[in-house]
């Protein structure tokens, strides 16, 4: 029997399989589905068609629930791929908004995830129950539940997602919690990508499979695959099932839980990527080691550099400090909001007095030798300092360590994840604090971090693309949010203008910036958002506090009286410097290039921490550190802003009032 979401001649629409070809070939082939399925696959899409309940059965016994086969499947046979739904499609940012919101999500995740998946060759019980056959029965229920079923070019019909609709309603917190931990075993992600947003990559999306996938029981050697498939037409995803192995009537039907690339890249890791399912200890001693040069240049193109004798000629050329500035760039923002600087646009960088460019840029070299006047906003290998994984492993000392105290901790989990497992395990054993904020280094704005102190969750966020845990400040210093009388995280970005690297001649504009959370700090609800960041994706602008540096400095004195900002400032500028000196401390690929030409502004964020209990020792973090080639903000919030930073940077007009030398 099988469950058939679209009539015939909804069916029969004019999407044909070479439409489904076109649109889904690449999905198919980087899954690895093999090629006989694929017209089966495309008629049960087309028709909704959900026929595992024909095939398999849901069995009950002691020590959980498992799949089983009804009938003898063959693996070859070309039917055999199936669809299964998906239950729960979620951002781990709002899960526990729609887990307080949405009615019956609570219960059904419970029911889900109250089963004990246990490995493949676990006793079946004799008695397999009639009830448990629920796929078919659960089908036509969730079917017929969904009201809003919608047609998609007149076409397709497509079910609302069970995320799609908010309405009020009480849960049980403590059952929330438990349901945010246990998630980490059922939940699976996939990732969107834009082809319009070229340099930016997907956002990843997380879901649980409806009961029938949730239950698909664990084995090293599995009998069959699932996979992710975003159907086009749908504009949804469904995971595919197809065997590997045929399969004989009541064998159970296994999966690899970690058949992912984490593991294809690291077969050696499989035991800790197996964590989230069956704990285990990491206690092997590792010694974790500086990357090596071949880490700095994977993935990226060399910056040409000029020698030695070239630097030193180049040193030599006089260079403009009035007069109209001839500018060539690729970015017209800071220029347009020049007043006092006077530039002009040349087409050609041959005769340019600055280069002034948001893109990367590479050819050192021949700027040297072909327009040694010119100055130019990059320096070579920043992506050293300003890209997360580059800048903790530029950081890193020979013995692989962290040791600024204005730097947290921070493991790549690409490369170093047991070491990360082994670390987390040692300060748990310890009692230590343990939580640790979890980032991609290829995505900004706050984009896919998640705070956590679950070393399950942890592991299975690295499936979702490359991250950095960094152990996140636990003590931070507070502010009063004078709209709602929280007391919350902050941190502040001051812009740095740089000069030169070898030695480090480098300035801060005076003005810094702002960001707050919204909620009451606490340790308590890591998943929130509001309480844990200060950058947010949304447009509820009113709970976004703006508000200058002079009155947070004022109100920050005023709520802890033993603050005295000049020496917080101090204190910052003196990490700001530190971080330049030991970003560039090691040569090129490992650090960033001195170079003659190059000038840059970098924005870094701040965090401010207590080192005690009784408040009194304040320690500054430096969270990251930004390249900058514009600075919308902050031209309309400083009108003198951009001509300061041309001032600074391509004149060499040093304003005492505007920026501080650090
Ligand atoms: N180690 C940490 N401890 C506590 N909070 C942190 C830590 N690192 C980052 N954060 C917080 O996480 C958020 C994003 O941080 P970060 O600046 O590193 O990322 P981003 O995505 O590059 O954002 P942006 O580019 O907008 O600054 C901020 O709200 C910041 O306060």
């Amino acid at each position: 029997m099988e469950m058939n979401g679209a009539s015939d001649s909804e069916a029969s629409f004019s999407y044909s399989f070479d439409d489904f070809l076109h649109g889904h070939k690449a999905q198919l082939e980087a899954a690895s589905v093999p090629i006989q399925l694929w017209p089966a696959l495309f008629e049960k899409l087309i028709n909704l068609k959900f026929d595992a309940g024909n095939h398999f059965q849901i069995v009950k016994y002691e020590e959980g629930k498992g799949v089983f086969a009804i009938d003898d499947i063959d693996h070859l046979n070309e039917e055999s791929v199936f669809l299964i739904d998906h239950a729960w499609t979620f951002s781990p940012s709002q899960a526990r908004k729609f887990l307080e919101n949405v009615p019956g999500l609570v219960e059904r995740m419970a029911a889900l995830f109250g089963s004990d998946n246990t490995p493949c060759g676990s006793e079946v019980s004799e008695e397999s129950d009639e009830d448990e056959v629920i796929f078919e029965n659960e089908k036509k229920e969730r079917i017929s539940e969904c009201a809003d079923v919608k047609e998609i070019d007149g076409s397709f019909p497509r079910q609302d997602s069970v995320d799609a609709n908010l309405c009020r309603g009480a849960n049980d917190d403590l059952q929330i919690d438990r349901l945010l931990k246990e998630i980490w075993r059922y939940a699976h992600t996939y990732t969107m990508r834009k082809k319009e947003i070229v340099d930016e990559e997907g956002m990843p999306v997380w879901y649980v499979m409806d009961e029938f996938g949730s239950l698909i029981g664990h084995s090293e050697t599995p009998n069959c695959r699932v996979v992710p498939f975003f159907f086009t037409p749908h504009e949804c995803a469904y995971s595919l099932l197809f065997l590997t192995k045929s399969l004989e009537k009541e064998a159970e039907l296994c999966r690899d839980y970690v058949d992912t690339t984490v593991l294809k890249k690291n077969p050696s890791w499989r035991h800790i990527l197996m964590y989230p399912w069956f704990g285990g200890e990491f206690d092997e001693p590792l010694e974790r080691l500086k990357p090596t040069k071949d880490f700095f240049l994977s993935g990226r193109k060399m910056d040409d550099l000029p020698n030695e004798e070239e630097k030193t000629q180049c040193r030599k050329v006089a260079r403009k400090t009035g007069g109209k500035l001839k500018v060539y760039s690729d970015s017209a923002q800071m220029l347009n909001n020049l007043d006092k600087v006077e530039v002009e646009l040349v087409e050609d960088w041959h005769e340019a007095d600055v280069i002034w460019m948001s893109k990367h840029f590479h050819d050192y070299r021949k700027l040297c030798t072909e327009n040694p006047k010119a100055l130019i906003n990059q320096f070579p290998y920043e992506s050293c300092l300003t890209v997360k994984d580059l800048l903790a492993a530029n950081l890193q000392a020979e013995n692989g360590d962290h040791e600024h105290p204005w730097f947290q901790t921070c493991f790549n989990l690409t490369t170093e994840l047991p070491l990360f497992c082994n670390y987390f395990k040692e300060r748990e054993m310890k009692g230590l604090e343990n939580t640790w904020i979890v980032k991609p280094w290829n995505l900004a704005r706050g984009l896919d971090m998640h705070v956590s102190n679950d070393l399950a969750q942890i592991i299975r966020l690295i499936e979702a693309g490359p991250k950095v845990a960094c152990k996140y400040i636990a003590n931070p210093v507070l502010f009063k949010r004078p709209d709602n009388q929280h007391m919350v995280k902050f941190d502040l970005r001051f812009i740095v203008f740089v000069e030169s690297l070898r030695p480090v001649k480098a300035y801060v504009y005076k003005k810094f910036w702002t960001r707050f959370a919204i909620n009451q700090f606490t340790l308590t609800r890591l998943d929130d958002p509001e309480t844990h960041f200060t950058v947010f994706n949304y447009a509820d602008k009113n709970k976004i506090l703006q508000m200058q540096c002079e009155e947070f400095v004022k109100q920050i004195e005023n709520t802890h009286k033993q603050l005295k900002w000049v020496e917080v400032e101090k204190k910052i500028y003196e990490s700001i410097r530190g971080l330049l000196e030991a970003a560039s401390k090691d040569d090129p690929p490992c650090g960033v290039a001195e170079n003659p030409q190059s000038r840059a502004m970098y924005g870094v964020d701040v965090m401010l921490q207590w080192n005690n209990r009784e408040k009194t020792d304040l320690g500054v973090s430096i969270l990251e550190c930004n390249f900058m080639p514009d600075c919308e903000r902050a031209c309309l919030y400083y009108e003198d802003f951009a001509d300061t930073v041309f001032e600074t940077l391509f004149l060499g007009n040093i304003n005492s009032e505007k920026v501080i030398t650090i």
